[in-house]
């Protein structure tokens, strides 16, 4: 395996997108390097595992992204999990001279009154939304994370932690019943973890951790790690930069041949508008195509099979009101960024729209 290729380089010049050759023939002096890290004070790359080297970025990430005409907004700023192209030398002479295009993003909106989108993380294969079987337990907080995860090509897998405690799985099982997502469960400290997760740690695939604080993101990134963790800190120790392991966890290579993005435990998970609330929520969506109105809105409605199935206890009530409070969040957000699109690009608003905005 090769340095990046341990990052999650799995492209031979044959395969490449073709967007990613155009743009290396373009910087012919440029090479393929990975952001591990985003700090307000800039970016840090990684051509290797264990690196985390300072890049300069190109003048217009600089600025303060935003939506105005011709600026470029922030979910379209090198992100965690990103491909960009660099020259220079690495420790203090790096800088970053294109963005290649991602194939997926994991995105949030970010808190604030003024729509704006996060990058959580970029380029990634499979999200692990981990929760524990303890009183951590919360089904609602795992369908607002899948609801985040899902689409733009990230398979999202439920990971339950703790299952060693005396606790009742049934509950959960119960609970999780109509997600058409995978899910796992298992104790973050045993090896038997590293079994468990195999499918989606195979050479050359990214995966990413989302999850409340406690959880167990440390503890389960800590496992699979295994072994390698030692041999990093002592590649670290030997640094003459002289930083912790520890500030390197945004991307770590797996032994697997994986490699693994940890998130801090995110508070607040805004939608940004573009989740498929249809796609979270299928066991619904297909439940309501049976309805007997093709508009019912599962209320009182005779023949409605979405009530149905809540009287008889296959759909929980409480999974059907946040699917509809998610999905009025999707279309509030949904109506922000189309606000922002249209001021971006300038297009022409019906008139009296632009004097009634709330700018
Ligand atoms: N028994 C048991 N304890 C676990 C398991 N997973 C995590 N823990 C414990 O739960 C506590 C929190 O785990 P962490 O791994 O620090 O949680 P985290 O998700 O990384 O939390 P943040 O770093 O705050 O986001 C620790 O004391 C772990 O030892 C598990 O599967 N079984
Ligand atoms: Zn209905």
């Amino acid at each position: 395996m090769t340095d990046l290729s341990a990052i999650g380089w799995r492209w031979t010049p044959a395969d490449l997108d073709p967007a990613w050759r155009a743009l290396m023939q373009a910087h012919p002096q440029a090479r393929p390097a990975r952001i591990v890290e985003q700090h307000r004070s800039g970016y840090r790359v990684a051509e290797a595992p264990g690196q985390a080297f300072p890049a300069e970025s190109l003048p217009q990430w600089q600025r303060a992204g935003s939506y105005r005409k011709g600026d470029i907004a922030p979910e379209e700023r090198p992100a965690v999990g990103d491909w960009v192209l660099v020259q220079g030398a690495s420790p203090d002479g790096l800088r970053m001279v294109a963005l290649l295009p991602r194939f997926s993003a994991i995105k949030r909106g970010a808190a604030g009154e003024h729509y704006r989108q996060q990058v959580i993380a970029a380029n990634i294969d499979t999200a692990f939304v981990v929760c524990g079987l303890d009183g951590d337990f919360n089904p609602r907080r795992i369908e607002r994370y899948l609801l985040l995860v899902s689409g733009h090509g990230v398979q999202p897998v439920v990971v339950l932690t703790k299952a060693d405690l005396a606790v009742d799985v049934t509950v959960a099982q119960q609970a999780l019943r109509g997600l058409q997502v995978p899910h796992v469960m298992l104790d973050a400290r045993s090896p038997d973890a590293a079994v468990a997760l195999a499918p989606w740690l195979q050479p050359g695939q990214s995966v990413v951790l989302v999850g409340s604080s406690g959880a167990g993101k440390s503890t389960l990134t800590n496992t699979l790690l295994g072994q390698a963790r030692m041999k990093t800190g002592a590649v670290r120790a030997r640094d003459a930069r002289g930083r912790h392991t520890t500030t390197h966890r945004a991307l770590l290579a797996l032994p697997s041949g994986a490699c693994i993005i940890d998130t801090p435990g995110m508070r607040e998970l805004k939608p940004t508008g573009e989740e498929d609330v249809s796609e979270s929520f299928a066991d619904i969506e297909s439940l309501a195509e049976q309805c007997r109105f093709r508009d019912c809105l599962h209320d009182q409605e005779p023949g409605c099979a979405v009530r149905a199935a809540v009287a008889s206890g296959a759909l929980s009530e409480a999974r059907l009101a946040h699917y509809r409070k998610l999905r009025q969040e999707v279309d509030a957000a949904a109506r922000s960024r189309a606000e922002k699109v249209a001021a971006r690009t300038g297009a022409v608003r019906s008139p009296g729209q632009g004097q009634h905005g709330r700018h």
